[in-house]
């Protein structure tokens, strides 16, 4: 469902996404982990075509986002690292104003909304504003729009950061009950989330990956059973320059 073909990303002289290619199947949750810098958001704004790669494309359901944006775009829901929101919009009229965007109107976006609604646990604040929310509720606001069209490919970055535990909870244990179904691609700093949700992880490190496989294989590769020993050994210490 995720196909990247050799993906690169050139900043001025500074290549920041270099030669990438993996791929996502429908059922799979790939967990893109690496240092702060490593390139994961950039990766994942060419993955949804919100960016345009130097060299490289990727190919969501067949469609490339390179060529045909729109339709790409039309099978990603996509959560952005920060979640872009109208702060003096309900949660209702939001998620509203985002269903129409994606072509749903009547019933179907009311039967849309309802079950982004309820699949994200924001009855209570349905009808807030968002600049008056908590910054979890603000963060599964934005998730909410990402399921609003039922899209076959999730890309989501950093959809755990800044919950708490229980919210981390859930959002983990939402994110391997949608990938049951969906394609998922989601970012994370936090290795934990590799065992709670990840069917597969790859590791990228300045812009090329140092490795992927399955938990248990990557724990493997560590010698030591242990995802943070293989992630300390296989990244670099030094944060990237920003
Ligand atoms: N528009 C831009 N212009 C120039 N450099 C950029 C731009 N966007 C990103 N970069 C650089 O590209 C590199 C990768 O950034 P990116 O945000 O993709 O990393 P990341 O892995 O998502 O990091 P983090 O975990 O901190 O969110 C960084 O060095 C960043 O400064």
């Amino acid at each position: 469902m995720i196909e990247v073909h050799n993906l690169s990303k050139d900043y001025g002289a500074k290549t920041v996404v270099n030669n990438l290619s993996f791929t996502v199947k429908k059922g799979e949750v790939l967990g893109f982990l690496g240092p702060n810098g490593a390139g994961k958001s950039t990766t994942m704004r060419m993955v949804t075509g919100f960016v345009s790669p130097t060299k490289g494309d990727a190919e969501i359901c067949g469609v490339s986002v390179v060529d045909h944006p729109k339709e790409a775009k039309s099978h990603i829901g996509y959560l952005p690292e920060s979640a872009p929101l109208y702060d003096d919009m309900t949660v209702t009229d939001f998620l509203k104003f985002c269903a129409s965007m994606r072509g749903l109107a009547g019933k179907a976006r009311r039967e849309a909304i309802d079950a982004a609604v309820e699949t994200c646990f924001l009855e209570n604040v349905a009808r807030q504003s968002i600049g008056t929310l908590s910054k979890g509720y603000r963060h599964r606001t934005c998730l909410a729009q990402a399921l609003l069209h039922d899209p076959d490919v999730l890309i989501l970055d950093e959809p755990t950061d800044g919950l708490d535990p229980n919210q981390k909870h859930e959002v983990r244990n939402l994110i391997k009950r949608l990938g049951e179904t969906k394609a998922i691609l989601f970012s994370t700093h936090i290795l934990e989330e590799v065992d709670a949700s990840c069917s597969r992880a790859v590791i990228i490190d300045q812009g090329q990956i140092v490795a992927d496989g399955t938990p248990a294989e990557l724990r493997a590769q560590s010698g030591t059973d242990s995802l943070h020993d293989l992630f300390r050994n296989l990244t670099t210490k030094e944060t990237a320059a920003s």
